[in-house]
């Protein structure tokens, strides 16, 4: 059987990273990956500038009192030349005039009539913002394959940029399968379950910014499974499905796939809960079949889909942290095995505990307020104050 790591690293050599691309309003940029290295078109800012209000002059002068000839308001240029001991008074963001080479605060200066008394002396380029100071034409702005952020938004926005080429969205579909599954609105049969899953994996894409999501479900039934596969995989770039991958006898997920000509990735992995998963490659697509059991449904997908549609995606992160276990866990297994936990910081360091001390097998309420995982190494046991593997979600 293989290992968590060997999963991601065989899914990565046998999916295709997205090519299709998009120009994307900036304003709907977040997140999305830049194809292209952008430069800047433009000096920012695009001329000298104030940064106070005050008064703008030549600091060449031989006294310290000047007539103020004019005012220059931000958006304006003054037009007019600028003669020796004369000044322009500045609002903050104005252009500083082609004579003027200093500005002094409003605070600095007394008024008398139409002239100011300089109550500092200044020095060329004092409180002067230089055109492109900021940043340059044709100075690199944003890196290709980089995530844009909120910072990048507002930069290409200051330099006039208001569209950037974009790989396109993940498009994903969700298979639910299981005869005892039923809809929230139903009134819940004798041996049957209300589905979960469903709204997990729709709620984790969701986070994920993925919101191209095809859902649907299928019963434990080899044709109705492979006529589902059939149309959600032509309209997606990767397909997620719940239950049916153990040994039993409606576990026809495998069976169904290799039916429909996929290739095989592998089926089970060394990991503790989330160990019955399948996966296979179907008309270039990803397909990551899920344990029907919640809980291990999510360590999987925490911990093989998210690398692998950030893969795809172009959006690799790392979710591994470290920090000091709280608590007792005494359960050794032959397996790798996943804990629900809360990080907490105290005294400006970071801890880890487990949001519930039962965990057993099939328990969703170890999830309620649990913001992470923590990663049991196989043979071992957790103690109170040692460092731990967590991966975050
Ligand atoms: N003989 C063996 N039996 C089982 C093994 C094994 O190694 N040998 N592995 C067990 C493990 S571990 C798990 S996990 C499950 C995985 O089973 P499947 O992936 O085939 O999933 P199902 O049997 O369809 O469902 C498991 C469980 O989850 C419930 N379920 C299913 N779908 C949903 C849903 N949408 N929302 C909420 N709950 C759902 C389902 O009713 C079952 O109770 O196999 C073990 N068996
Ligand atoms: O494989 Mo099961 O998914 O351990 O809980």
């Amino acid at each position: 059987m293989i290992e968590l790591e060997e999963a991601i690293e065989i899914i990565k050599e046998n999916v295709k990273k997205i090519k299709r691309v998009k120009t994307c309003n900036i304003i709907d940029a977040i997140n999305k990956v830049s194809v292209e290295d952008v430069y800047s078109p433009i000096d920012s800012p695009p001329f000298d500038r104030s940064p106070y209000d005050g008064y703008t002059y030549n600091s060449d002068i031989d006294t310290n009192k000047l007539k103020v000839v004019g005012t220059v308001f931000a958006g304006e240029i003054f037009k007019k030349k600028l003669d020796k001991n004369e000044a322009v008074k500045i609002m903050t963001g104005a252009k500083i005039p082609k004579e003027a080479n200093c500005v002094i605060k409003k605070e600095d200066v007394d008024i008398i009539d139409e002239y100011i008394i300089l109550n500092k002396k200044l020095n060329k380029h004092d409180n002067y913002i230089f055109k492109g100071e900021d940043i340059n034409k044709g100075q690199l702005i944003i890196n290709k394959g980089c995530t844009i952020s909120v910072e990048d938004i507002g930069v290409l926005a200051s330099l006039g940029i208001h569209e950037i080429l974009v790989y396109d969205d993940i498009k994903v579909g969700i298979l639910i399968t299981g005869t005892e599954i039923q809809d929230l609105h139903e009134i819940l049969m004798d041996g049957k379950i209300y589905d979960s899953n469903k709204y997990i994996l729709n709620s984790k894409l969701k986070k994920m910014d993925i919101n191209n999501v095809v859902v649907d479900k299928a019963s434990d039934d080899l044709l109705e499974l492979e006529e589902k596969v059939r149309s959600i995989i032509k309209r997606v770039d990767c397909l997620i499905t719940t239950g049916g991958v153990s040994v039993g006898d409606k576990d026809l997920i495998p069976k169904a796939f290799k039916e429909l000509g996929a290739k095989e990735l592998f089926w089970r992995v060394n990991v503790k809960p989330g160990g019955a998963c399948y996966s296979a490659i179907l008309e270039e697509k990803l397909l990551l079949g899920l344990s029907g059991n919640p809980h291990a449904a999510l360590i999987v997908f925490d911990n093989i889909l998210i690398p692998a549609i950030e893969y795809i995606t172009n959006k690799e992160k790392n979710h591994k942290i470290k920090a000091i276990f709280k608590g007792e866990f005494n359960k050794k297994s032959k397996k790798d095995r996943f804990i629900r936990a809360k990080l907490f910081t105290e005294n400006a360091k970071l801890y880890v505990k487990m949001t519930d001390n039962k965990d057993a097998k099939a328990r969703l309420y170890a999830t309620l307020n649990s913001n992470c995982m923590i990663k049991v190494n196989k043979g071992t046991t957790l103690t109170d104050n040692q460092m731990v593997e967590v991966v975050t979600f």
